[in-house]
């Protein structure tokens, strides 16, 4: 009998305990969101109707574009539509500003530069940070660093770390980008000796940034570097083979095991930066060896300089998350803007020549400088261009930290994210005209921003405080590749390329970049 009486009350514990957690799990997963929702419309942001707990990706991985057919006539550079159907869609129901849900998670879509230069001029940048909900996932790529961090912590990071990238320290990677570009190109002579006439540049160009990047980063070929470079790379594609679905509730449980991977490989890559990071220091602790030029020896260095104005130190910790981030960060987006550089100068061999010609006409045969650099004008309205149509990075991202209040009536509450659409707004009609679509770097001729009608409507590097700050070690990184591409070869696209742009974090050539290439005398 009390064995009865006990099991009874066993029972009706766990049928208390479950109606608990239920509804634990239908506050935080159907009612909070469907508050914050109303609060969202109630400030007048209208947007597709989400189904909670999915939101709105339902919708979202419906198919979009396809692939064009092989050959160049079907070629368009007209590709919002194409990569992003579903934003396409709501944007002609509900306009550039909406409100769309990645699972519990609401994101306020922005695709009109008046609008984000009211909500983050001035005093409101400070009010917002990086969202939450990317943080886990990308935390072995990026761990806490730059990327990642807000607040306190951010300016404190990037106050260290942004006079590595000044001009002046840039300058001397240059040979290094030479070199291992030489390298990739002496390759392509020798396929081409051998009889190949075709070559995917997309893979090669890829692979030639990652080890640029891995040797101004933290030296590459130095004991641990080579195998951190590949580890760096294979857990990339671990993380973003396929699509996660973000925001979900324990929607991270269906890649675990990836997961799982991915963390593991991150341990193991932190544990081979230690390792590079205090060889560095023992080396550079008895003060007779000259600090390295790399980005690791730049930042150490700051790291002293800071120690002794009186400012912390980034730990041992935060150097390893700063290396991985300038990995990550900085090789991929190089090698695409490269890559549809070489896809859209295939298809404008004018613009071939003209580059050449520049590139002759200001170094002759001699190598390459940074002064030099800076005189390839019409290569620099070439790299906007390239940025204009296909934007490597394809969105900004923010999260309010605080409630900001817009005009006199809409409130964006804290914790709504925000998702700025460059793609959007760099095909925008209404901001750069009829021409839009089409190929044309004059249009950089006279205007840093293109004629683009509004200052904020061209951000390939994002914008405010947090602005990308590797943008002038990519532009150095791309003149200097294409130079040299220029000098030693001519090209034209292969009949089997097919235009396929895809968004996978990065908007990339799904496809590849097949490219006949011809020895240039
Ligand atoms: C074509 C090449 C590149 C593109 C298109 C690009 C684009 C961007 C964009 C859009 C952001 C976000 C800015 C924002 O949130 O407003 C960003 C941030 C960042 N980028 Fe780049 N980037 C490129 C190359 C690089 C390189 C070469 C590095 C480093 C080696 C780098 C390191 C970073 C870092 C550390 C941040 C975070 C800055 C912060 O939050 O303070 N990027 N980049």
């Amino acid at each position: 009998m009390e064995i009865l009486v006990s099991m009874q009350c066993l029972g009706l514990a766990m049928g208390v305990l479950l109606l608990f957690l239920l509804s634990g799990a239908v506050c935080i997963f159907w009612l909070l969101p469907a508050v914050k929702w109303r609060r969202l419309r109630k400030s007048g942001l209208a947007g597709p109707p989400p189904l909670f707990p999915l939101g709105n990706l339902v919708e979202m991985s419906k198919k979009g574009g396809e692939t064009s057919s092989p050959g160049s006539s079907s070629i368009a550079h007209d590709i919002h539509s194409r990569v992003l159907p579903y934003f396409s869609r709501w944007r002609e129901a509900y306009g550039k500003v909406f409100v769309y849900w990645l699972g519990t998670e609401p994101f306020l879509y922005v695709a009109d530069p008046e609008f984000l230069k009211r909500v983050t001029s001035g005093a409101m940048d400070k009010k917002w940070g990086k969202p939450d909900v990317f943080k886990h996932d990308r935390k072995p790529m990026f761990g806490k660093g730059l990327v990642m961090v807000d607040g306190d912590e951010w300016t404190h990071h990037r106050h260290i770390i942004t006079p590595a990238f000044s001009m002046t320290n840039l300058k001397a990677m240059v040979s290094v980008m030479e070199e291992t570009t030489k390298k990739m190109l002496t390759e392509w002579s020798e396929r081409l000796a051998r009889g190949q006439r075709e070559i995917d540049v997309e893979k090669d160009v890829t692979k030639n940034a990652a080890e640029i990047i891995a040797k101004t980063s933290f030296g590459i070929g130095e004991g641990n570097g080579e195998k951190v470079f590949g580890k760096l790379q294979l857990m990339q594609k671990m993380l973003f083979q396929t699509n996660r679905p973000v925001g979900v509730p324990f929607g991270n449980l269906m890649f675990a095991k990836r997961s799982y991977g991915a963390w593991k490989l991150g341990k193991e890559i932190d544990q081979l930066l230690y390792a590079v990071i205090s060889s560095r220091k023992e080396e550079e602790g008895d003060g007779k060896t000259t600090p390295k030029q790399d980005l690791l020896g730049l930042l150490l260095a700051g790291n002293r300089e800071n120690a002794q104005g009186g400012g912390r130190k980034l730990t041992a910790r935060e150097l390893v998350d700063e290396c991985k981030t300038f990995f990550f960060g900085g090789h991929e987006t190089t090698a695409i803007a490269l890559s549809w550089a070489l896809f859209l100068l295939a298809l404008h061999p004018e613009w071939q020549s003209a580059l050449r010609e520049e590139v002759v006409q200001v170094s002759g045969g001699r190598p390459l400088d940074s002064t030099m650099l800076s005189k390839l004008t019409k290569m620099g309205w070439v790299w906007n261009e390239v940025l204009r149509l296909y934007p490597p990075s394809p969105n900004a991202q923010r999260q309010a930290k605080d409630d900001i209040k817009v005009g006199d009536t809409m409130v964006i509450p804290k914790g709504t994210n925000m998702w700025i659409d460059l793609v959007g707004m760099h095909h925008d009609p209404a901001l750069w005209g009829d021409d839009v679509n089409e190929f044309n770097p004059e249009r950089f001729r006279e205007d840093l921003h293109g004629g683009c009608r509004h200052r904020m409507g061209f951000l390939p590097f994002g914008l405010g405080e947090r602005i990308c700050v590797g943008r002038n070690l990519t532009a150095m990184e791309f003149k200097i590749v294409l130079s040299l591409i220029l000098r030693s070869f001519s090209w034209s696209l292969s009949p089997a390329y097919a235009h396929s742009p895809k968004i996978m974090l990065t908007l990339r050539p799904s496809h590849g970049v097949h490219l006949i290439l011809h020895p240039f005398p």
